[in-house]
Parts: C-alpha cells; sequence; structure tokens
C-alpha cells in the first residue's frame, strides 16, 4: 500500500527471488507508472502494480453483489481502464467479467478468492502464466502508459502487507526543518494514517504480517500508531525485525494541546521491538520508523 516510486516494492520483489506475486498499489497514475517502469527496467515480472486508494483498498462481497457483478477471482478486480484497448491482457480480462455475471453464487475459499465452485483456484494462476508466455516477461508492466486500475480486494487475500503511509515527512532532510507543519496539521496525518492502517488489518490473512513504515520523526505518526494497532486490535502483537539497525521506539505519553489531549506512546518491552531511525544519532539516517505486526485469529 503507497507503493510508489517502487523503492520497497523492488527490494521486496529482490528479496523474493522475482518469485510469487507483490501487488503493489499506489492512488497517483503516474506514480503508478513509475512503479511499472523501475520494475521493467530491474527485470523484475512478479510486480503488480495498480492505481488504487488505500482507503478504498477492502471489497466487500456485499457490495459486489450489489452491483450485480460476480466475481471469479481477484484478477477479475482489477481490469485495466486506462489507455488503448484490444491488447491480449485486456480482453482475456472482459471474457472474464462476462462469465461472471451468470447468477452463480460466491464461495469463500482458503485463501480469501471468490469462487462458484466449479472454477479451480489454479485456473486464474495458469491464465497469468499463459498471459506472460504470451506477452513475455515485463511487457504487461510496461506497455505505452497502461496503468490498471484496481477496485480493492477481499478481506484476508493477502499474506503480508506493507503500509509505507504518506506522513509528515520529518525524517527527510532538508524538509527536518522547514517549519511546514502545524501540531493541528500533524494530527490529521496520524488519522488518515489509522484509516489506511485499518484497511491493512482487514486485507491481512490470520497469520499473516503488517508492517508499518514511515519516513517522520512524529511520534504521534509513529509510536502513537501502533499504541492505536494494539489496543484497537488484540489479535495484533508486535514482533522482533531482521535486521535491526534502528533505536527503540518512544515509551510513556505526551500531553498536546495544553493538555486538551494525551497522546500514548508505547510500554518499554513495546518500545524495543520496533525501530526508530534518528537523525541525530550516529547512524547518519534519515528519520525513519518500521513497526511489524503478527496477524493472530482475527474474530470475525
Ligand atoms: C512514503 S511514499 C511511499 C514510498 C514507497 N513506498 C517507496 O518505498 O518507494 C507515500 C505514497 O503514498 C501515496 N498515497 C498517499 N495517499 C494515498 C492513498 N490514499 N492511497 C494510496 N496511496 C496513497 C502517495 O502517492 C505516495 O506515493
Amino acid at each position: 500500500m503507497c507503493a510508489a516510486p517502487g523503492g520497497k516494492t523492488t527490494a521486496i520483489a529482490i528479496l523474493m527471488k522475482d518469485k510469487g506475486e507483490v501487488v503493489a498499489c499506489d492512488r497517483s497514475h503516474n506514480k503508478v507508472l513509475d512503479i511499472m517502469k523501475l520494475a521493467t527496467e530491474m527485470g523484475l515480472t512478479c510486480i503488480n502494480a495498480y492505481k488504487l486508494d488505500a482507503l478504498k483498498s477492502v471489497c466487500q462481497v456485499k457490495e459486489i453483489l450489489d452491483v450485480g457483478v460476480e466475481i471469479l477471482d481477484l484478477e477479475v478486480l482489477n481490469p485495466v481502464v486506462t489507455g488503448t484497448v484490444g491488447s491480449p491482457n485486456e480482453e482475456m480480462k472482459n471474457n472474464d467479467m462476462t462469465k461472471c455475471r451468470n447468477g452463480t453464487k460466491l464461495m469463500q475459499t482458503e485463501n480469501g478468492r471468490k469462487t462458484d465452485g466449479k472454477m479451480q483456484l489454479n485456473q486464474s494462476e495458469d491464465r497469468l502464466k499463459a498471459v506472460h508466455k504470451r506477452n513475455g516477461p515485463g511487457r504487461n508492466h510496461c506497455m505505452g502508459g497502461r496503468v490498471r486500475t484496481s477496485k480493492g480486494y477481499f478481506p484476508n487475500s493477502f499474506d503480508r502487507v506493507l503500509l509505507d503511509a504518506p506522513c509528515s515527512a520529518l525524517g527527510l532532510r532538508p524538509r527536518l526543518f522547514a517549519g511546514e507543519e502545524t501540531l493541528m496539521s500533524l494530527t490529521h496525518h496520524a488519522k488518515y494514517q489509522r484509516r489506511m492502517f485499518d484497511r491493512a488489518v482487514q486485507l491481512v490473512r490470520p497469520g499473516g504480517v503488517i508492517v508499518y513504515s514511515t519516513c517522520t520523526i512524529n511520534p504521534g505518526e509513529n509510536e502513537a500508531l501502533v499504541r492505536y494497532a494494539l489496543d484497537k486490535y488484540e489479535f495484533l502483537s508486535l514482533a522482533a525485525q531482521d535486521p535491526r539497525i534502528g533505536g527503540p521506539g518512544l515509551v510513556g505519553q505526551c500531553d498536546l494541546f495544553d493538555g486538551k489531549f494525551v497522546e500514548e506512546w508505547l510500554t518499554e518491552s513495546e518500545a524495543e521491538l520496533v525501530q526508530r531511525f534518528d537523525p541525530s544519532s550516529t547512524l547518519d539516517t534519515i528519520g525513519f520508523f518500521i513497526a511489524k505486526f503478527n496477524v493472530g485469529q482475527k474474530e470475525i
């Protein structure tokens, strides 16, 4: 989520040895193009980039039934909607759409995809492989600036989600002391990030992992987000990180707005599990923050 321009997406794809699938979403059309370009330049074919607002990234079965479109698998939710028509990819997806409008009932499968019970899960994988075979490696990623728009994903669809949240960027030099932010604007970033985090929680399957990161030193967008997450979702727990380079998070709380609002941070043990990169430390890094969560059994 919030993947452009794709630095972390491509790093993940390399760690995965370009196997499996990395879905990279960003709400900006042009920035999705940047991801596609970078993936192509690096010869990474396991990355599928989509234009998608993180706040609208969860697709409920009810919503789909309401608009009368039945979905057989995740692919159908991600049609190509911009650019020139008539590519093999697009024809294939349009045909799939027609097939779905047949009144069959949806069934939840193990990995969260929807099926009518007749279509096997591996059929969509076979289709993807066929597309890759026909188009060649990487060609489907970067063909004349075509960006695929996603309509979202079903809950529990992903093994892992990285939410590299848009933030106040107070860790980036030379913005560090630019003085553009106010206390109030900082709290707006925090609200936005919480809403995105809620979507990430819905999208990851039980047993999966969520990583939350920012490039800010503002605890309201870092430790306070972790506090919010742990308090709201009992099935989330902080996980140790490897490699560990940054320092611990901030412990305790902070009074804001003349004591009218208390921002809660972390306990000692929680603080040891997150990584806070302090730009004034000897590590000589930008300001950055990482929290990794294990997702336990959800109570639904
Ligand atoms: C911190 S940058 C991501 C950097 C990227 N992860 C990387 O490593 O290259 C934040 C991104 O969030 C995107 N963004 C902001 N609001 C969004 C939203 N509601 N949904 C999806 N993406 C959003 C911005 O377009 C921007 O590309």
